[in-house]
């Protein structure tokens, strides 16, 4: 169990909010004119990622204070307790152990007094030896021809999670082997991807902790249903359809031979289970070696967060830095911003691991909190990004916390183009930070032959405030190690910023609400019975949509 501390109430916190009236007064721009130590004090190396932060509006002061709150807020005994399986998801009765899945060093890992470590280990040995066949070619389809063609059938973190690794580590996978997701409950989702796909030479992997969650059910039967209509037969099945789940029953009555589920347990939260049985179709893309490479990068990751002190402890000080601008500079979002094309679903990934996690509202002892919780999580490969959204971080009215994200060196060396896109990277957050006063502004349209009166008019909108915070994010290359250690880093920045707002970071009781009124009005769709039973506005649209849907 985790203490329940209001974070607003500890010294640290008092401490912080005068501190931010000092600190306020002083640009970051004016912070590294003062220190010029600042980058080596603010930036943490950890094997082959750089992290930056010192382009954020703190000095040494602030991150001691900060680290005095988390301290204040017992994180490190939080996190103690995370690791050691001690039921933290407590609204749910569980333990919460994605960090076991990846555990290398094999020691025990205890999870109701019984070791999970040899479970974690057959699961990996069955998913060495299904994705090794499955790449080789020995593992036949049912008119003997070899797998060409893999569709995760999947939602949220039984998708996400799959998708962003597969595009991340795409120079990895097996060239001729191609993987496709189905995720979206409309059928034009499954349908396009059919369209793509041969029968005989198909594997489809059913992705369900669950196994009862609508979208992909209803997936799963259509594509069994066209596996069928191909002149496949029922007992063919088992050569074209895995499971990947906790739930066995729901996968033998759904028709899949239990030797072919990959299982995993309640103690792997849907968001954070790409490391479990559901990275099963990551490991036939990349292969499995591979895939040991990102569980042994998240690994080394543990390690650190667990072992390090707080103020050189890297996800520590990320999710820190998010509190100081969520609660102190009112930030409402906070944008990721992979500098990296591979890394396209990098941010979409964390949407759901950030905002499912930490978007809640009561505290740990079941009072509604006075002060805002998880942000809003966006972002766009750059450079993309810059041409569609940067103009609001740079000039709009909002205070975007910005997290810049590259790979020093590219698999694609395509003329000098890495160069420029990592130039652009070094641009933005330095732009960022030093925006352009009045009189630079000013020089410049001197030098442009306009009139005095067409300068004063220009001026103001070429003003850039400058001030934005940024960190950044510095990696050698986005190898399969790399991002693993990427990846846990975000996700215990998360757990970091769970503790201090006091909340339960493991649950997800917010989706609910909307599927259940989904499940009653399904049946209410089925005639052309008009409905009166909703309040007016849900009454019209149902009422129209009957009319219309012919
Ligand atoms: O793997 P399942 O059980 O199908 O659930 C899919 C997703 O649904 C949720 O429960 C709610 O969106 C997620 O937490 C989970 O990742």
């Amino acid at each position: 169990m985790l203490q329940s501390i209001d974070f607003t109430q500890t010294k640290a916190f008092l401490t912080l909010k005068s501190h931010q009236k000092t600190i306020s007064k002083k640009t970051i721009k004016e912070l590294f004119e003062e220190d010029p130590k600042r980058f080596k004090k603010f930036t943490i190396r950890f094997q082959d990622i750089l992290l930056d932060y010192s382009k954020n509006r703190i000095n040494g002061r602030t991150m001691a204070y900060l680290v005095k709150l988390a301290e204040e807020c017992e994180l490190e005994d939080a996190i103690a307790k995370m690791f050691a399986g001690d039921e933290i998801n407590q609204t749910e009765g569980r333990a919460v152990l994605h960090t076991a899945l990846r555990n290398r060093s094999n020691t025990p890992v205890m999870v109701d007094g019984k070791d999970v470590m040899p479970d974690v280990n057959r699961v990996l040995a069955q998913m060495e030896s299904f994705s090794e066949s499955v790449r080789s070619g020995e593992w036949k389809g049912y008119t003997g021809n070899k797998i060409k063609d893999i569709v995760n059938i999947g939602i949220g973190g039984s998708d996400l999670g799959p998708v962003m690794v597969t595009e991340a580590l795409k120079p990895y996978a097996k060239k001729g082997l191609n993987v496709h997701f189905v995720s979206n409950v409309d059928g034009t989702h499954i349908a396009e991807t059919l369209k793509k796909v041969n029968p005989e030479t198909t594997l489809f992997m059913i992705a369900s902790k669950t196994f009862t969650t609508q979208e992909t059910m209803a997936n799963a039967g259509a594509a069994k249903e066209w596996f069928l209509r191909s002149g496949a037969e029922e007992g063919d099945v088992k050569k074209h359809f895995v499971a990947l789940s906790t739930n066995e029953k729901g996968v033998s009555a759904f028709g899949i031979d239990t030797k072919n589920m990959f299982e995993f347990w309640d103690w792997v939260g849907g968001r954070y289970s790409l490391w479990s049985a559901i990275g099963l179709s990551i490991a036939c893309s990349i292969g499995y070696k591979n895939y040991v490479q990102l569980l042994e990068g998240a690994h080394v990751m543990d390690i650190h967060f667990k072992s390090t002190p707080l103020g050189r402890n890297v996800p520590v000080v990320l999710g820190l830095l998010g509190i100081w601008y969520n609660n102190f500079y009112g930030a409402e979002s906070h944008a990721i911003l992979p500098y990296d094309q591979y890394m396209h679903r990098f941010a979409a990934y964390f949407q759901q691991g950030d905002m499912e996690s930490n978007g809640k509202y009561v505290d740990r002892s079941g009072q509604v909190v006075s002060y805002q919780t998880g942000p809003i999580i966006w972002g766009e490969p750059g450079t993309n990004g810059q041409h569609a959204f940067y103009q609001l971080i740079h000039q709009g009215t909002k205070l975007i916390p910005c997290d810049f994200i590259a790979p020093a060196n590219t698999h694609n060396p395509v003329g000098d183009q890495h160069r420029m896109l990592l130039a652009n990277y070094f641009a933005q957050t330095e732009a960022l930070m030093n925006g352009k006063d009045e009189d630079q502004v000013e020089a410049e349209l001197k030098t442009s032959g306009l009139s005095a009166e067409e300068i004063a008019f220009l001026k103001p909108f070429k003003v850039f405030e400058g001030n934005k915070p940024t960190n950044s994010i510095l990696m050698k290359k986005l190898t399969p190690k790399v991002l693993g250690s990427l990846l846990a880093m975000y996700e215990h920045k998360i757990f970091v910023q769970g503790v201090i707002w006091n909340i339960f970071s493991f649950d997800q009781w917010g989706v609910e609400l909307g599927k259940e009124l989904a499940k009653n009005i399904y049946p209410e769709l089925q005639d052309d019975t008009e409905v009166t039973s909703h309040d007016a506005s849900t009454n019209g649209l149902i009422n129209t949509f009957k009319k219309w849907n012919k």
